[in-house]
């Protein structure tokens, strides 16, 4: 498979450690759905990104999946909030490496971020849903190359965050071994 055609904003963050080298390609074939199938990992409520036990967690909503590109759902919570009514860059930041996560583990293998670089394009206010989408640019070993959007209200509103990720394929016992409780 290329890399998905999304009517992607026209200049991203990649830095030379996110872009893909030449040649890279995006895998042929989704694996299957690691949230289902993943003894360790699958449906974790605790998750600050989409988990429904985290109480001031971001919970991220999948809303589909299709052609290479993941999409999500974000309402800004007051416990979200940097400056007074508007969204925390970090927590932005957050929302995108949720979403870069989740289409790299679309590709059917365990991926934790190594790098992720954010451009934050104008404020988010608390109550705006962020419509976010993410995908795929190449794998290259273990290292899987993603990138990201969030828009203001609607799948086409204004643009207001973009990221581009190195993600690092880790075995299982990446997720257990150091674990402390
Ligand atoms: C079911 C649930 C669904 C879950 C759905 C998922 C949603 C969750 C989304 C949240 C995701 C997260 O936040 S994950 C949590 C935050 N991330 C972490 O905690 C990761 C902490 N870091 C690490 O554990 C480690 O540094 C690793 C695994 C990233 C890499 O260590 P390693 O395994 O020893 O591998 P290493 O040789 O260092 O790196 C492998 C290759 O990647 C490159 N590389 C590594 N890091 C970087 C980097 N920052 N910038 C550039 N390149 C890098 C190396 O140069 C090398 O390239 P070459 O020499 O091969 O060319």
């Amino acid at each position: 498979m290329t890399t998905p055609s999304v009517d992607r904003l026209p200049a991203g963050p990649a830095s030379s450690r996110t872009t893909p080298p030449p040649g890279a390609a995006v895998p042929e074939e989704a694996g299957p759905d690691p949230r289902l199938t993943d003894g360790v990992l699958a449906g974790y409520a605790g998750c600050f990104g989409c988990g429904e036990e985290s109480p001031h967690g971001l919970r991220l909503r999948r809303t589909g999946h299709a052609d290479g590109v993941v999409r999500a759902e974000y309402v800004v919570q007051r416990a979200h909030q940097g400056a007074p009514g508007l969204a925390h860059g970090g927590v932005l930041a957050t929302a995108m490496d949720e979403m870069l996560g989740w289409a790299a583990w679309l590709l059917g293998r365990r991926y934790v971020t190594g790098r992720l670089e954010t451009d934050f394009l104008r404020p988010v206010p608390v109550g705006a849903t962020l419509h976010l989408r993410a995908w795929c640019r190449g794998v290259d070993g273990r290292k899987a190359y993603l990138e990201g959007e969030g828009r203001v209200g609607a799948p086409d509103g204004p643009p207001a965050v973009r990221a581009a990720g190195l993600f690092v394929e880790v075995p299982r016992e990446h997720f257990t071994k150091e674990r402390m409780n």
